[in-house]
């Protein structure tokens, strides 16, 4: 039988539901801790299974977030980010209809590459009357012609079978990209290479080399209830080894003391963390692409 497999890419404004969507879809268990996950790249909400169909939940942070003023090149990344994905969501709120934000997102989806497959979700269906959501669906299928057009509530579950059915559909036939048995285990590797990353970053401060990542390579269950965590930290250059080691690895042990008491604290349990640097001058490209961050990640279950 052949399965399927693929990104979906769920925009909107913020708060418009893409966190309760993907809860929705994925089941409670590996959403829970997914929505803590946030790097400054990808962040993978989840991962849902509809019969022979794996879809991998990502959005694309920076799109929608002009607090941090990014600049132009910034956003083209966000959306070639978006572009990635296999298909495109995006989540409007009914009650609050075509706002400024969804100009916004609407001209960039404009400027997408033809040929995208892009759907509408109008989220929180509960909040408005009938006649209003046929006004909205029909106003923002007239401004872009979405694939198609959802109408569901995220929170009470209307429509959201139908459109993971959909979904499930339209992701390409394709090997799955994480193997069953870890869906629920990536987000934790995930949660514990931010922890290691947020260390770094405060102990770090300015002089954190922009080009880094931190990656669980290996996670492993012992036998006395403890966890083996492995990581790799990724820097661009040989110089900032050295920042990331410190003065006699001062730093790095530092870093590795703080992460792994965070890690005890969250997992209830005694961890040994081990970290090591190393030089990838090109990961920052190959990470962009999100199927390779999965690739990362099953590489990294050894
Ligand atoms: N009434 C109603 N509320 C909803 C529905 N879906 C989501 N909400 C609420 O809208 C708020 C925002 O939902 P989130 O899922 O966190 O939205 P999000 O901002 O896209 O997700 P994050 O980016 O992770 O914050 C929450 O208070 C939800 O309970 C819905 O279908 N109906």
């Amino acid at each position: 039988m052949s399965t399927r497999a693929g990104f979906v890419a769920l925009i909107g404004e913020p708060n418009a539901g893409k966190s309760t969507l993907t809860n929705r879809m994925v089941g409670a268990k590996v959403s829970i801790v997914t929505h803590k996950v946030q790097t400054t790249r990808a962040r993978i909400r989840g991962v849902a299974l509809e019969g022979d169909s794996q879809i991998v939940f990502v959005d694309t942070p920076g799109l929608f977030q002009p607090k941090r003023r990014l600049d132009r090149a910034m956003v083209a990344a966000a959306w070639g980010g978006a572009a990635d994905a296999d298909v495109i969501v995006l989540l409007v709120e009914a009650h609050r209809g075509i706002t400024e934000g969804v100009e916004r997102i609407l001209e960039g989806l404009a400027e997408l590459p033809k040929g995208r497959r892009i759907a509408l979700a109008i989220n929180k269906i509960d909040r408005v009357e009938s006649q209003k959501l046929l006004a909205l669906t029909e106003a923002l299928n007239e401004r872009y012609s979405f694939e198609k057009t959802f109408m569901i509530s995220a929170e009470k579950g209307h429509g959201v079978k139908d459109l993971k059915a959909w979904l499930a559909g339209q992701v390409p036939e394709s090997p799955w990209l994480y193997p069953e048995d870890q869906i629920a285990d990536l987000p934790m590797r995930m949660i514990a290479a931010e922890m290691t990353r947020e260390k770094l970053t405060l102990r770090l401060h300015q002089e954190l080399p922009y080009q880094l990542t931190v990656e669980t390579e290996h996670w492993n269950e012992r036998e006395d209830g403890s966890a083996r965590i492995d990581q790799i930290i990724y820097v661009a250059r040989d110089g900032h080894k050295g920042i990331v080691l410190g003065k006699k690895g001062e730093t790095i042990k530092g870093v590795s003391k703080a992460a792994r008491e965070e890690l005890e604290e969250f997992l209830g349990r005694k961890v040994h963390l081990f970290l090591q640097v190393k030089v990838r001058e090109n990961w920052l490209e190959e990470a962009e692409r999100y199927s390779e961050m999965g690739l990362d990640f099953r590489d990294g279950n050894g």
